[in-house]
């Protein structure tokens, strides 16, 4: 008799480390980073996707250095607004003409500096869902949130705002943990406080659509070459969003290591 598959199988899920270079960059550094960055992942996992979030005006030329590289190209935020009188922004159309495969949105930087609510950062996601790019959607509580127990009240509503918003495209959004205590702080979450926030995300996402366990669930918040394997190989952990990092080749290409030896052998 033939034995039954079993009917949740584990989710064959691939690998994310995304660098936000946030603002960061010069046209000659960006070359030299990326050629190390590109030469030092040559014969990666296939199963490990990279990318990079640049600055606006870099767009083009990163776009030309990540040419022949499997890297993704993306932006750190995009306009709530399709296009007009809005001076200094960015729309999803530009991005996307500009070659970007995703972009950020609701870093912790834009609400906390530029005063953007859940309800702008869910706008910014459809926006560019609606232009084919991928909403690297970014949650997370601030230290004051979580010594109050707070912490999954806090990025839950933040995401239900999302869910909401994008009704049946929640399956396409990439989500961003990123505890603001955390990020360029050195101090990482550990994995079990990332893990059971990212279990608990998945848990909600799961609600909204079938498709909750393949979706990539990223980290982002100090990891760096010596918390990096601990943190990847948690069962809800799909991989990182990577600031200080992301800026030393090095460094970078360790992480994106550190994930491949994460997933099981092929
Ligand atoms: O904000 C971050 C990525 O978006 C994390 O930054 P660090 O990796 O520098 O802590």
């Amino acid at each position: 008799m033939a034995t039954a598959a079993p009917s949740t199988p584990a989710a064959p899920r691939r690998k994310c480390l995304l660098g936000n270079w946030k603002m960061n960059a010069s046209l000659d550094g960006n070359a030299a980073l990326l050629a190390a960055v590109g030469q030092s992942l040559a014969g990666l996992d296939q199963r490990v996707q990279w990318g990079v979030a640049v600055p606006a005006p870099y767009l083009a030329q990163v776009r030309g250095l990540l040419d022949g590289t499997p890297g993704w190209l993306g932006a750190q935020d995009c306009s709530a607004h399709e296009a007009g009188a809005y001076t200094g922004e960015t729309s999803a159309a530009m991005l996307r003409e500009f070659g970007c495969r995703f972009t950020l949105v609701g870093h912790s930087e834009r609400r906390s500096l530029h005063g953007e609510t859940s309800a702008t950062v869910a706008i910014k996601a459809r926006q560019a869902l609606a232009l084919g790019l991928t909403p690297v959607v970014c949650v997370g509580e601030t230290l004051a949130e979580r010594e109050a127990g707070q912490t999954f009240d806090v990025v839950k509503k933040q995401l239900s705002v999302v869910i909401h918003e994008v009704g049946h495209c929640v399956g396409e959004l990439i989500v961003a943990y990123e505890p603001v205590w955390a990020i360029g702080t050195g101090l990482a979450a550990t994995a079990q406080q990332a893990q059971e926030v990212h279990a608990a995300l998945r848990a909600q996402l799961a609600v909204a659509t079938p498709r909750a366990a393949q979706m990539l669930l990223l980290y982002g918040g100090s990891m760096k070459p010596s918390n990096a394997a601990e943190l990847l190989s948690q069962p809800d952990i799909d991989g990182g969003l990577i600031g200080g990092a992301s800026l030393v080749a090095p460094d970078f290409a360790a992480l994106c290591q550190a994930a491949a030896s994460a997933l099981a052998p092929q």
